[in-house]
C-alpha cells in the first residue's frame, strides 16, 4: 500500500495478522529483501515492511534535506500513526537499524522491543562524521556520474560483503543484485548524503537511557559490526547480543533460518 507522509509517498508492504513487526531494510535494499527471511518468522505477526525514502517504490525527492534522519524518523512515526500502531517491535538491518534506533530514541513509548542487525548508533566524534560525510558524498557523486549499475557492481564487491560471495548461491547473489538495481540514482545518492552514517547525529550518548529490550544481531564474519555490537551491548540497559556463526553483514540473507529462529525466540520470550 502507499502512505503519504507530508510530501513523500511511501510504499509499505503489510502481511499477516498479529503483533506488529516493522521491518527496515539496508542501504541499496527494499522491502523485497524480507520476502525470504520472513518465511522463518512466527505466523502470529503483522509484518510491516517499509521502503525507506529513496529506495524501492518509495519516492526519491531531489531535496537532500528531505532524507535527514530526523525527517525520516518523523515519516516513520506518521506511518505508524496512520496504521494505528501505538506499539511495535522494530527490526532494522544496517541503515535500517540506524533508522530504527533513531526512531526508538525519539519515541521510546512506541517501542515494544528493538532488533538491530549489523547496525550502529552512528559515529562518536565530529571528525569521524566529517570524514564519513566526505566519503559518502564521494560515493554519491560516483552514483551520479557512473549510474546505479556501475555503483551496485562496485558495492557488491566491498569487503563487508565478501562473505556473500562465499556463502550465497549464484542464484541468491543475482537476486540481491536485482533487488539493489531496483533503486534509482537520485534515491541512492541522496540517501547517502541525507541519512548516511556520517550525516546522522551520534546516538552513542543515548544508549544508557534506552530502557526497552534490544536484540543485537551480527554475523561472526563481520568483525567491524561485531565490535560495534559489543560496545552497544555494554552500554544498553536491557540488551542481548547474538552472534550468528558462518554469517557476514547480511545475516537475514546469508543465514535466514538461523535469523528467523533467533528473532522468533526473542519475540516468544518477550510474550512470556
Ligand atoms: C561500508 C560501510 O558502511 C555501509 C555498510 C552498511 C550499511 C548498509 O545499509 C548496507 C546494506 C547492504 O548493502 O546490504 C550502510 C549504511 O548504514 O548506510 C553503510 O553505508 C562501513 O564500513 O561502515
Amino acid at each position: 500500500m502507499k502512505i503519504l507522509c507530508c510530501d513523500i509517498e511511501y510504499n509499505v508492504d503489510i502481511r499477516g495478522q498479529g503483533d506488529p513487526l516493522v521491518l527496515l531494510h539496508g542501504f541499496t535494499g527494499s522491502s523485497a529483501n524480507w520476502e525470504n527471511p520472513s518465511q522463518f518468522l512466527p505466523e502470529n505477526l503483522q509484518l510491516i515492511a517499509i521502503d525507506i525514502i529513496g529506495h524501492g517504490q518509495t519516492d526519491s525527492p531531489a531535496d537532500v534535506s528531505r532524507y535527514s534522519m530526523s525527517r525520516v524518523v518523523e515519516d516513520l512515526k506518521q506511518i505508524l500513526d496512520i496504521l494505528n500502531i501505538d506499539l511495535a517491535v522494530v527490526l532494522g538491518y544496517s541503515m535500517g537499524g540506524r533508522l530504527a534506533l533513531s526512531f526508538a530514541a525519539a519515541y521510546p513509548e512506541r517501542i515494544n522491543a528493538l532488533i538491530l542487525e549489523s547496525s550502529s548508533p552512528g559515529l562518536k566524534t565530529e571528525q569521524e562524521r566529517r570524514d564519513r560525510r566526505q566519503s559518502d558524498w564521494n560515493l554519491a557523486g560516483f552514483i551520479e556520474e557512473k549510474g546505479v549499475k556501475a555503483f551496485i557492481d562496485y558495492w557488491g564487491q566491498i569487503p563487508l560483503f565478501q562473505s556473500q560471495q562465499l556463502l550465497l548461491s549464484k542464484e541468491t547473489q543475482e537476486l540481491i543484485e536485482k533487488q539493489r538495481l531496483n533503486n534509482s540514482q537520485p534515491g541512492l545518492s541522496n540517501s547517502l548524503r541525507g541519512m548516511g552514517t556520517g550525516a546522522q547525529p551520534s546516538l552513542w550518548e543515548s544508549m544508557e537511557n534506552l530502557n526497552f529490550p534490544v536484540l543485537l544481531l551480527t554475523g561472526s564474519l563481520d568483525k567491524k559490526f561485531c565490535t560495534i555490537a559489543k560496545e552497544m551491548n555494554e552500554l544498553l540497559t536491557a540488551s542481548e547480543w547474538v552472534i550468528i556463526e558462518n554469517a557476514g553483514h547480511a545475516v537475514h540473507v546469508e543465514q535466514p533460518e538461523k535469523f528467523g529462529k533467533i528473532v522468533s525466540d526473542f519475540l516468544a520470550n518477550r510474550k512470556g
